[in-house]
């Protein structure tokens, strides 16, 4: 039995911008997972979720094809992971296999909370890393990476993929989104085994070693709101202010160079000031935009955080959902969490995960 597992994650910063291509981000990977197990079977396989008990789905093989009813099945992203999988194995001459695919995740709490923590990414590269395992596939990380960002874009259609890197990569890094119209153009051009073989245009990630001062503390305030919602909302905005929308990306690129050049120079306060110039950037966008990224809840999380001597921000998307904060070690998270629960807002004590094997 194979059992593989990858990680949730946040935004620290960039975030938007690194939805045009080339515009860097911030993320951090967390211990939280997305576990997959697969094990062989014989006449039939089967996917089940935990999390999606009622949704269990169960297929044959007729040659190639996994015949399923495909009927309000919400396994979309696993679904498109054993395609891409099985695609570029059968491209290396592998004979497709019957299995039983098991997911479990720690993304969403048990009582239904949704966190935020890029749930559709983790079990996008937990499956890809488990077929690619079961087949006895070599995958670099560059390799999985490109292989879960191909599954994960033919669902969704818009995003940048960061949250594929930082489960791939684990750890602090700085993602530069690759451009999603040549994928999509190199995937009528080239097979699978040439994709992911070449140098994808405009994409840049690097790992970055946190400050040894860093503390990272996470706050979750609830009210999730719908990230492709707001994504599109921007989007609207684009054409129709584009002097702002240009300016909010040349802002949030000179933020993103400085917090990088932080974790080059081992500088907390370079991190923190580039955060806080982010902040005012985000606050630009949902301005204009007409938007609410920063929540009064997300305000008063950051007010708290700053009382501290911490910098903090919405993290993601925004609309509510979790803020993060950065902040010297010394200070004891304990004296923020305190604050926060008296007004309701969830500290997520949760630390960075880096990927090792
Ligand atoms: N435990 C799980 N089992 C099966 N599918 C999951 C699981 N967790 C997440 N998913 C998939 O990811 C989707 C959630 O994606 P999305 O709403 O974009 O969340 P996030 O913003 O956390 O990525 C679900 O609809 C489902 O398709
Ligand atoms: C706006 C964004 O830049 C960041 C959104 O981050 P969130 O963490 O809010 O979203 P999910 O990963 O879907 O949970 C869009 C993107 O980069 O795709």
């Amino acid at each position: 039995m194979i059992e593989v597992k990858a990680p949730g994650k946040l935004y620290l910063a960039g975030e938007y911008a690194v939805v045009e291509t080339g515009y860097p981000a911030i993320l951090v990977a967390l211990n939280q997972f997305v576990r997959v197990s697969v094990e062989a079977s014989k006449d039939y396989g089967s996917i089940i979720s935990r999390q999606y008990q009622e949704d269990s789905l169960y297929w044959r093989r007729q040659g190639n094809q996994m015949v399923f009813d495909n009927r309000d099945n919400p396994f979309h992203y696993i679904l498109s992971g054993i395609k891409i999988t099985e695609e570029y194995a059968r491209l290396l001459g592998k004979e497709m296999l019957c299995y039983h695919l098991k997911i479990d995740s720690d993304l969403d709490s048990p009582d239904g909370k949704k966190y935020g923590l890029g749930s559709s990414a983790a079990v996008t590269v937990a499956t890809v890393k488990a077929l690619c395992a079961f087949y006895e596939l070599p995958v670099s990380k560059d390799q999985l990476f490109k292989l879960a960002a191909i599954a994960h874009f033919e669902v969704q259609g818009n995003g940048s993929l960061g949250d594929i890197a930082a489960s791939v990569y684990g750890g602090f890094l700085a993602y530069h989104s690759f451009d999603r119209t040549w994928l999509t153009l190199a995937r009528k051009k080239y097979s699978l085994t040439e994709i992911i073989e070449l140098a994808w245009p405009q994409l840049q990630i690097e790992l970055l070693e946190p400050p040894e001062n860093l503390s990272l503390l996470i706050g979750w305030t609830g009210s999730p709101a719908s990230t492709s919602h707001l994504v599109d909302a921007v989007g609207l905005k684009k054409a129709e202010k584009q002097r702002l929308y240009t300016s909010f990306l040349t802002q949030s690129k000179q933020c993103l160079e400085l917090i990088i050049q932080g974790f080059h120079e081992n500088s907390l306060t370079l991190i923190q000031d580039g955060l806080q110039q982010n902040r005012h950037a985000l606050a630009d966008l949902a301005g204009f935009s007409k938007l609410e990224i920063e929540t009064p809840k997300l305000s008063r999380l950051i007010q708290i955080a700053e009382s501290f001597g911490g910098v903090a921000k919405s993290s993601g998307a925004g609309g509510g959902d979790c803020g993060i904060v950065v902040l010297n070690k010394q200070i004891p998270s304990q004296q923020v969490y305190t604050k926060w629960l008296a007004e309701g807002i969830e500290p997520l004590d949760l630390q960075v995960h880096n990927v090792t094997e």
